[in-house]
């Protein structure tokens, strides 16, 4: 084990490292003019209902990501605490799809008739390659890091100081972009960020690379619902 000195500078982590690197990337994912239109309460229902219908068909394709993942921890792992917080997020799927159903029949949206668009088959396509045991757990958690990051780095930005969100969306900010789900982001950066340390150089390419890959594939998914804005 490491001991830092009282005082001593932390030392600028990977994913730290990332995200100044790729700022801007970043931001074009979690400030995504969908984002900025539920936070200036301009947006228009119908990207809300094809945001929501789409999202509803990634999150029952993520389930098994999930778990995947949680194959991974439990095969690779050398902290246990791991499995309970990847566990934690498969329990919580189960509550969030009961969500959507709820959400769904509230805007009067029958899900067993939304057809997947291209943006959502390409981005559960990804979520399915991931699967593959010959894909590293640092690789694998560091997707489901970003994924995560990037949807309540959004969503608290709607309910954030002087946001406008409309009433009746506040809910799905919320879901995301409460306290609670950022600390669970943060338990998986902080997860991928140990995994990471210890990776070789070939690793650390590929996940870097992954990284950008989920932040294009979100911006994508985003844009699926602009042909109605
Ligand atoms: C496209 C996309 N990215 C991230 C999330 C957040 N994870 C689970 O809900 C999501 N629902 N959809």
């Amino acid at each position: 084990m490491e001991e830092k000195a009282k005082g001593e500078e932390k030392k600028v982590g990977v994913i730290e490292t990332w995200l100044r690197k790729h700022r801007l990337l970043f931001n074009g994912a979690t400030r995504h003019p969908l984002i900025l239109s539920i936070r200036d309460g301009s947006i228009n229902i119908a990207s809300f209902k094809s945001w929501l219908a789409q999202d509803y068909l990634f999150v029952r394709a993520f389930v098994p990501f999930v778990a995947s993942v949680l194959i991974k921890a439990w095969k690779e792992s050398d902290e246990s605490g791991d499995m309970e917080v990847i566990l934690g997020g498969v329990a919580s799927l189960e509550d969030e799809i009961s969500w959507f159903k709820r959400e769904a029949s509230k805007w009067g949206i029958s899900l067993s008739e939304v057809v997947p668009q291209q943006a959502n088959k390409k981005y559960c396509g990804l979520l399915e390659s991931l699967m593959s045991p010959d894909v590293e757990y640092s690789v694998a958690i560091t997707a489901f890091w970003a994924i995560e990051a990037v949807y309540q780095e959004s969503f608290a930005h709607c309910i954030g100081e002087g946001s406008k969100t409309p009433e009746e969306l506040k809910g799905t900010c919320e879901r995301w972009g409460n306290e609670a789900f950022a600390k669970y982001c943060l338990s998986l950066q902080n997860i991928a960020e140990r995994r990471l340390q210890k990776a070789s150089d070939e690793e650390l390419k590929k996940a870097e690379a992954m990284f950008l890959n989920v932040l294009e594939y979100e911006v994508d998914f985003w844009n699926m619902s602009r042909g109605n804005v």
